[in-house]
């Protein structure tokens, strides 16, 4: 069993898995009654002792850190969760499973090892060369053992929520943002909205396209509300202010007790909604950002403007009120080199 090692150092330790018979992997629980199942490194899955009230007892909700090793405030984050639930002083009254996704590229310090864990999923790990890195093998992984946490959740009626965090490259305008998956022409959920704004995250991108992100694939196979989670900027660890995460902290902390939220009457003027206007590739060796490293994720550009060279392409401004998101020049050949968004209005948005 783990004993008393520390999850996330256990996690370091093991970083590409553990064996399927190590004796870690059997199921305990605490003296409080708590289930534990370590399903593999990173991986731990706590049930509540007893069943709760139907409308708290149903929450299944999936924490994720670490798709990009060099995040650390939400690895942070979920260290504190994980081991306050082990030490009694959290209590689940929900099903909760923490993922800490890619253990090497933590102890690596970077954003991946081979290639970026965020553009694997949905089967991406297996199309064009295969399962040919440990971290294809990994999503594959992740991907089975979400399956395995929704699917065995216990019969009823039931909310499943994924919040997949991250931390940027950038400053940003906006501080902490969520990216809402494309839904297939599902309204978008207010109750959602302000969950997301009770942990200070009142900025919201909707994407408008399936892609291959974690938080997607949690939308599209198990119709879960999920999201990923932009909440501050890329820092060693030690150095993420702490105060920052406190409303995100407490929020996460009283949904895994089941706490009321009181999240009283949806505001539209609380959120910023940002709709994805353009995704920019690099396709070419040759491909170079107009703006300098210092510019902030939601900075707008004026019509005209040249903000990207692609080989002999040029990828002007389009529109007023154009704004970048995650611009990053570095990014391999074929993917997602930047996002283009711009502003509206939550009056526009088909909510329930
Ligand atoms: O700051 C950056 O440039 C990247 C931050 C990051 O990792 N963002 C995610 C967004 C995922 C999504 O679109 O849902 C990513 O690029 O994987
Ligand atoms: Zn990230």
């Amino acid at each position: 069993m783990l004993n008393n090692e520390n999850f996330l150092q256990f996690t370091r330790a093991n970083e590409w898995g553990i064996e399927s018979n190590a004796d870690v992997l059997s199921a305990t629980s605490l003296d409080n009654g708590v289930g534990v199942e370590v399903w593999d490194s990173g991986v731990i899955v706590f049930t509540p002792a007893n069943s709760t009230p139907a409308t708290k007892g149903s929450l299944d909700l999936v924490l994720s850190c670490a798709v990009h090793g060099d995040e650390t405030a939400p690895i942070e984050i979920c260290d504190e969760l994980i081991e306050a639930i082990r030490e009694q002083s959290l209590t689940p009254a929900v099903r909760v499973m923490f993922i800490i996704a890619n253990p090497a590229a933590i102890n690596i310090g970077k954003r991946f090892v081979d290639e970026n864990m965020n553009r694997l999923f949905s089967g991406a790990h297996s199309e064009g060369e295969g399962l040919s890195n440990n971290e294809r093998v990994r999503a594959k992984a992740i991907e089975g053992y979400v399956q395995r946490f929704f699917e065995q959740a216990p019969a009823g009626e039931r909310q499943r929520l994924h919040y997949d965090m991250h931390t940027a490259i950038r400053d940003s305008q906006h501080e902490k943002f969520a990216v809402y998956p494309f839904t297939h022409g599902k309204p978008y959920k207010k109750a959602q909205l302000q969950l997301l704004a009770a942990m200070g995250v009142d900025t919201v991108l909707l994407h408008e396209g399936p892609t291959t992100t974690f938080s997607y694939f949690s939308v599209r196979q198990f119709d879960a509300d999920a999201f990923t989670l932009e909440l501050g900027k890329v820092r060693p660890f030690g150095e993420n202010p702490v105060e920052n995460f406190a409303a995100c902290r407490s929020t996460l902390r009283q949904l895994i007790a089941g706490q009321d939220l009181a999240l009283g009457e949806f505001d539209p003027a609380r959120h910023h909604i940002y709709q994805v206007l353009r995704s920019i590739n690099r396709t070419q060796q040759d491909f170079e950002l107009n703006f300098a490293d210092d510019v902030a994720n939601f900075t707008e550009f004026e019509p005209g403007y040249v903000l990207a060279r692609d080989g002999d392409k040029a990828y002007p401004v389009l529109e007023k009120g154009e704004a970048i998101i995650f611009p990053n020049a570095k990014v391999a050949l074929g993917q997602r080199a930047l996002i283009t968004v711009k502003e509206i209005d939550p009056g526009q948005l088909n909510l329930v």
